[in-house]
């Protein structure tokens, strides 16, 4: 693990603010490598659809090989959003400077004419919500010593973001199919197009709500007031899910099994949480593991953000290196019962997700009004009390 946290302090001072041009921020990127258009084409060979490999909100995802012979993810925004751009260039800024192996590795980017792309390493086993919550269409299967090793090291790419980089990162969109797996199964957290950085002595930041329904934590969501607690929760919600080996929401079944983190709650107080782990794992797994897991999660997902433990400590929890104290946890903070509404909308599957950009969001209305519009998908839009980023 390397981080190159004074360069990235420095860089970070003299970077300007969202106030400036678009354009002048992207003939200011110095801190990556630049890749010409043609490079990308034939590394591509023409952005051929035989080598697109992915679609997300903000465009198509190819898989190249690269002048070196380097595998790469090469992620064509399209032309003509400027949010598009705008999550472009926050990608750039906030990872080029720092590694770790839990996190994407950018290699470079283009921005030649309207060209705007991103150059990731590859990455074999794509996102957690394409294999694990997939519903079958992986042949992948995830057994315990798997699932375990995957929590503990998405937790690690957190607590890196939070405690170690400065100023810390705030992600914003924590969720399965932004965690995406090497051959080896090494999970690493993408996607820092919505991230936040944190200045130390601010305790929270009031901006415009990201994220993905079913992980945006309730006081994020309602008073768009970011703190690293909000990530926490979104990873509470992840937890559950590898757990259990679906979705957060699940519109098929029974009305009280539908919505993960509500079913993960009942269980506990009946005291028997652990019905909700993954019956395809046939028994075979860690029970008393599998329990402090779920357990970790409600405290991840706990109403008061305070309360919610820090990465660092749910490394060390997951870990087995301290205890998880039952008397500590309380009830989760649930969306859909402080806005006095439950989601009624048809099914959708966990890896469909497409991101929203805000121009598509009606901002004359509140939050809460818009938080549904589009299942899975990152969205973004304006919280009751604040127009700014
Ligand atoms: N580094 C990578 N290596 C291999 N495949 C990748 C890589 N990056 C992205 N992909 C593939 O491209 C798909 C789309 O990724 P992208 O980050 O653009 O969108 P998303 O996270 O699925 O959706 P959204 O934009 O709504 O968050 C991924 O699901 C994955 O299959």
């Amino acid at each position: 693990m390397t981080c190159f946290c004074s360069h990235f302090k420095k860089k970070r001072a003299s970077r300007p603010t969202h106030t400036v041009e678009v354009d002048e921020e992207v003939s200011g990127i110095q801190n990556t490598n630049l890749y010409s258009y043609k490079e990308l084409r034939i590394a591509t060979e023409n952005f051929s659809p035989a080598n697109k490999i992915g679609q997300g909100g903000f465009g198509s995802v190819y898989k190249g090989s690269l002048r070196d012979g380097t595998l790469a993810a090469i992620k064509v925004l399209s032309a003509n959003s400027r949010q598009g751009v705008r999550e472009f260039l926050t990608e750039i800024n906030v990872i080029a400077d720092i590694k770790h192996d839990n996190l994407v590795k950018l290699l470079g980017c283009c921005v030649e004419g309207n060209h705007r792309i991103l150059v990731y390493g590859y990455l074999d086993n794509n996102s957690l919500a394409q294999t694990l919550l997939g519903r079958g269409h992986s042949s992948i299967q995830f057994n315990w010593h798997t699932r375990r090793f995957i929590c503990i090291e998405v937790a690690r790419g957190l607590a890196f973001l939070h405690e170690e980089v400065q100023p810390h990162i705030v992600h914003r969109d924590i969720k399965a199919s932004n965690i995406l797996l090497d051959k080896d199964f090494m999970p690493k957290i993408s996607d820092f197009g919505l991230a936040k950085l944190f200045p130390n002595n601010l305790t929270h930041i009031s901006t415009r709500v990201a994220g993905t329904e079913g992980y945006l934590a309730p006081e994020y969501a309602i008073r768009g007031q970011l703190t690293r607690k909000a990530d926490i929760y979104s990873f509470g919600v992840l937890l559950l899910e590898i757990v259990s080996g679906r979705c957060n929401t699940n519109k098929l079944l029974p009305p009280k099994e539908q919505y993960l983190l509500e079913r993960a709650w009942e269980l506990y107080e009946r005291g028997d949480l652990v019905r909700l782990v993954d019956a395809s794992l046939n028994g075979d797994y860690n029970v008393e593991e599998a329990h402090r897991y779920l357990k970790i999660a409600l405290l991840c997902t706990q109403d008061m953000p305070k309360l919610r433990p820090s990465m660092s400590t749910v490394v060390k929890m997951l870990r087995g290196e301290i205890d998880v104290n039952e008397e500590k946890i309380s009830k989760p903070g649930l969306l859909s019962e402080l806005l006095g509404l439950k989601v009624d909308k048809s099914q959708k599957k966990c890896d469909d997700s497409k991101s929203t950009d805000s121009s598509k969001a009606d901002h004359s209305s509140s939050s809460s009004g818009n938080m549904y519009n589009n299942s899975y998908a990152t969205m973004t839009f304006t919280a009751i009390n604040d127009r700014s980023n």
